[in-house]
């Protein structure tokens, strides 16, 4: 069993009278990438601030410990081996590029003399480089995002945590971005971050946990949440046309949008159910995480 880099236990948070949190436990191990996925307002990021000494928290019971660090007691310690990448790009505007790096390693008390050494590699390995002196407001979104995660690796550090890293990217960027975490992960990079994105969540992460109004409802392997908690083939058809389809008991069904999906254990009563409506109007496929999402929390991943 690999050494644990972040161990919570037990944690709730409420924001007054709010229970955003609700006793919940999970682990994660060094140089994993681990995932917390659930719908809008579900805790994640109230989860990840903790980690970090964002939010203030004095849990009655409940403990976080980051290598081996309390959350609350060594948050100054935690911080100076921890990345962040928030949800929203903090950067600032009047500063360059470079300079939004520069003033950053100065909050870290990095050494002056080799810093320029470190911010060259990180636009370098962020593919940053033609953009060194730009100003922020020259940046498109895939590049200021591109920057913030060079930010947060100014340190080099063990833990990097992203709060929805690609959320409004476009496929290329976020494929980019995929390819650079998978780098510092074989560098041996422990990465936790939460996404609405099911397909970053079955690309990245080793292991999961979907939470839900505050209680963690389900964690594992994408591939083994997918095995384990829905029948394996869908048949995805607009609502307007499903009425045509009548399943046997024995086919479940959801609703997506303006889409119905019927969920079988045999595809041949899922192809019996097409045969229903004219060829092309809905299509068979593989059942994903985003099935077992559906499955487990009611809800879109957007509402
Ligand atoms: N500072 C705060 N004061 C009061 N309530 C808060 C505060 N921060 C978060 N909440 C509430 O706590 C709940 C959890 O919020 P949180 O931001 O952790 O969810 P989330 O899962 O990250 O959501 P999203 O996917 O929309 O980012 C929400 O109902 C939110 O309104």
């Amino acid at each position: 069993m690999p050494d644990v880099a972040i161990e919570v236990q037990g944690v709730s948070k409420s924001y007054d009278q709010f229970q955003a949190l609700k006793n919940v436990s999970f682990s994660v191990y060094q140089g994993e990438c681990y995932a917390l996925l659930g719908p809008n307002g579900a805790g994640k990021t109230t989860m990840m601030k903790l980690l970090y000494g964002r939010v203030a928290h004095h849990p009655a019971n409940g403990q976080i410990r980051v290598f081996g660090l309390d959350s609350l007691k060594d948050s100054l310690k935690i911080r100076f081996f921890t990345g962040i990448v928030p949800q929203d790009d903090n950067l600032d505007y009047e500063l360059s590029v470079q300079e939004n790096l520069r003033i950053y390693s100065l909050y870290y008390g990095m050494d002056q003399k080799t810093i320029q050494k470190r911010i060259d590699e990180l636009l370098e390995f962020m593919d940053l480089r033609d953009k060194k002196n730009a100003n922020i407001r020259e940046l498109s979104g895939g590049m200021r995002r591109r920057l913030v995660i060079a930010r947060a690796l100014l340190h080099s550090p063990r833990l990097l945590i992203l709060d929805e890293p690609t959320t409004g990217l476009d496929p290329q960027v976020r494929h980019h971005i995929w390819d650079k975490l998978r780098v510092l992960l074989r560098e041996g990079v422990t990465i936790l971050l939460t996404t609405h994105y099911m397909d970053e969540a079955f690309q990245l992460a080793d292991r999961l946990m979907i939470l839900h109004e505050g209680v963690k409802i389900v964690e594992g392997k994408p591939a083994e949440l997918i095995r384990s908690h829905i029948e394996p083939y869908v048949y995805e058809v607009p609502e307007s046309k499903a009425n045509n389809c009548t399943p046997p008991d024995y086919v479940r069904l959801e609703k997506s949008g303006e889409m119905v999906r019927f969920y079988a254990h045999d595809v041949s009563v899922l192809q019996h159910l097409a045969e229903c409506l004219p060829p092309g109007t809905g299509f068979i496929r593989q059942a994903n995480l985003e099935d077992v999402f559906l499955k487990l929390t009611g809800r879109q991943l957007h509402e």
